[in-house]
């Protein structure tokens, strides 16, 4: 069984403070850090481009996880390669050539990952399966963080983790993600869970250690 992975979003932390806020996430027990783009397009919010995620490299050794929310994805994937994210997933919904979007993403040596909207069937990804490193599955509509929890994907969930077999992929859940919603995504086959609200809630780093503590504890039972 994979170890549970936590990676925190920036998209609800302090904007103003964004090395800071990275860094002390790092210090309070972080496995990845999430960065969530958004083009106003493919999702009804914008965030940020590859100079921000060059800008915050360095402010944590641990893995940048981008999930990319735009449309194309295409043309974008070699920029935020060299920005520095490590993991690189696309939205099944946001490209024509899903199995292209991935080959590129590991022709610049980077992990590919494939995310799926909370109504897109898993299906889609069973064609592709050898060339995923990591299957994100929303639990949220993406654009926002702050939302709830959608609950009939912990259904998907198990079938993914089924469909994924012994292959080395990662299953992450994205949104919506507390210690009363965790322990249900963990117990279906999830090992990476992203937490944007319930992890910067209280807006100090010791708050931050206590909020990722508390999302561990309750799935410790898994
Ligand atoms: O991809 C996202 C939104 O599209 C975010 O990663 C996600 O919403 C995290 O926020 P929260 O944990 O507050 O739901
Ligand atoms: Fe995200």
């Amino acid at each position: 069984m994979k170890p549970l992975l936590i990676a925190p979003s920036i998209l609800s932390c302090d904007f103003s403070r964004l090395g800071e806020e990275i860094r002390a996430v790092d210090e309070a027990g972080a496995d990845w850090i999430h960065l969530d783009v958004m083009d106003g397009h493919f999702v009804p919010n914008l965030t940020f481009g590859p100079p921000i995620v060059k800008a915050v490299r360095g402010a944590s050794p641990k893995v940048f996880d981008c999930h990319l929310m735009i449309e194309p994805c295409d043309p974008f994937l070699e920029a935020f390669a060299q920005a520095g994210c490590d993991i690189i997933t696309v939205h099944a919904e946001a490209t024509t050539h899903l199995d292209r979007s991935l080959q590129a993403i590991r022709a610049l040596g980077k992990k590919a990952g494939v995310s799926l909207n909370p109504s897109t069937p898993e299906s889609v990804i069973e064609y592709v399966l050898d060339r995923l490193d990591l299957v994100l599955l929303m639990t949220v509509n993406p654009g926002f963080g702050g939302q709830a929890f959608i609950q009939p994907v912990v259904e998907k969930v198990r079938r993914v983790k089924q469909m994924i077999g012994d292959r080395d992929i990662h299953i992450e859940i994205d949104g919506g993600v507390t210690p009363q919603t965790a322990p249900l995504v963990v117990e279906a086959g999830a090992d990476v869970l992203v937490a944007g609200s319930a992890v910067f809630t209280g807006g100090t780093p010791e708050h931050y250690a206590a909020n990722m503590t508390a999302i561990r504890a309750a799935c410790a039972k898994r």
